[in-house]
């Protein structure tokens, strides 16, 4: 099962090597703005299932806000560690 740290790595190698057809590659080049924008939708649908929905569709929607918010840390060169001395 992938976890924070493995997802991190896995994108920071895509981040590196850009493989054809990666979504995140695509969302690196979109930048900034266009991932932030991702993140506040991915946070309302968290929210929307969290309250109306299954606790598995909650889940669901939990791992796409992380795994957005992954992108963003790599778009700002961000390591976890940045994130994890607030913590
Ligand atoms: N964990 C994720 C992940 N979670 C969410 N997403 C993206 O976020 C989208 C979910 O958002 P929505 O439900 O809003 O779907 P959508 O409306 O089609 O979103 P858009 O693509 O239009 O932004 C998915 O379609 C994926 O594009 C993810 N994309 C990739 N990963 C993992 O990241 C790794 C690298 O992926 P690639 O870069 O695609 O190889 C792999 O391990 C993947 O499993």
């Amino acid at each position: 099962m992938k976890t924070f740290d493995g997802l991190f790595a896995e994108l920071t190698e895509i981040a590196k090597t850009r493989p054809k057809g990666s979504s995140t590659v695509k969302r690196l080049d979109a930048g900034v703005h266009h991932i932030g924008k991702k993140i506040v939708e991915e946070a309302a649908e968290v929210w929307m299932a969290s309250e109306y929905q299954s606790r598995e569709e909650a889940a669901e929607e939990i791992s796409q806000l992380i795994y957005h918010l992954q992108v963003m840390m790599i778009a700002l060169d961000l390591e976890p560690d940045d994130v994890y001395r607030y913590l």
